[in-house]
């Protein structure tokens, strides 16, 4: 069965100019299809446009040039289908656990003991059950991305988009939110754009990963990630095709850096 585009950027780039009137092309002549369901990877060298690729799904930074697509139809805005997660956690430091949770479904109109019933559920589905009146500044930095991503899921966006979600988390516990990712993703299948410098975090989580080039930004080569689903993540990394394909990318990066 052939599985419906969910995003699609063609031949864009952008553009930005500064006050003094300096231009920067942060993209250039730049092509991605994500399939329904599919988890993409975006790595590149730094400043080759990988955030400016997000920004451009969601509406709020629009292309210079070039179409933007999601399920067929042009972004004009902020799409309420589309969840994010960033590198900085996007909880309320005010609100505890629970409270935090429930923000998407109020946000859309569900009353408010509709919404900490639901919140109740993902943040069991997260482990952080015990922790629902636990402020933000009470938790580890595990524990606040568990919340950012029960936040998130419990709004089960068709599109997903991730910036170095994990990047500030310790060797292990990213390792442990890799996993706790994959298990939310699977349920539901969102079409997923992540976005990280870790290679190896790159091939465990992802379908395909996609390497640019150094900015203005294209897309150098992609690589279907062929490991079989469910996948555990740390022992993923093991096998000869995990470090086969992080071989590969590490010199198509490194031609990249080279000065
Ligand atoms: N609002 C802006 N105004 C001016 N220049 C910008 C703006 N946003 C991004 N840029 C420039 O566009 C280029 C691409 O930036 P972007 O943040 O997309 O790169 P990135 O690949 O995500 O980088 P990193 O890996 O370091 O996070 C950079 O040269 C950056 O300085």
């Amino acid at each position: 069965m052939m599985r419906r585009v969910a995003i699609e950027l063609k031949n864009v780039s952008r553009q930005f100019i500064s006050p003094a009137g300096k231009v920067t092309l942060a993209l250039r002549d730049f092509s991605l299809t994500v399939n329904e369901g599919d988890f993409c990877v975006i790595v590149g060298p730094t400043g080759c446009g990988k955030s400016t690729t997000l920004g451009m799904i969601t509406g709020l930074n629009p292309p210079s040039t070039g179409t933007v697509e999601v399920f067929g139809k042009p972004v004009t805005g902020i799409d309420p289908d589309i969840g994010f997660v960033f590198q900085a956690d996007a909880v309320f430091p005010w609100k505890n656990v629970l409270d935090n949770v429930a923000v998407g479904p109020i946000y859309r109109g569900k009353p408010a003991a509709q919404a900490r019933e639901m919140a109740a559920h993902w943040v069991r589905r997260v482990g952080l059950a015990g922790f629902e009146h636990h402020f933000p500044h009470q938790l580890s930095g595990g524990m606040r991305k568990r919340v950012a991503l029960a936040q998130t899921f419990i709004n089960e966006p068709k599109i997903l988009l991730m910036d170095e979600p994990f990047s500030a988390l310790d060797v292990q516990t990213r390792a442990l939110m890799q996993d706790e990712l994959l298990g939310l993703w699977s349920e539901k299948k969102a079409s997923v754009v992540f976005v990280t410098h870790d290679i190896e975090e790159a091939i465990a989580l992802g379908d395909r990963v996609v390497v640019l080039s150094k900015g203005p930004g294209s897309v150098k080569c992609s690589y279907d990630i062929g490991l079989p689903r469910p996948r555990d993540v740390s022992t993923a990394r093991y096998t000869g095709e995990f470090i086969d394909l992080s071989r590969k990318i590490w010199s198509d990066l490194k031609d990249e850096v080279q000065i």
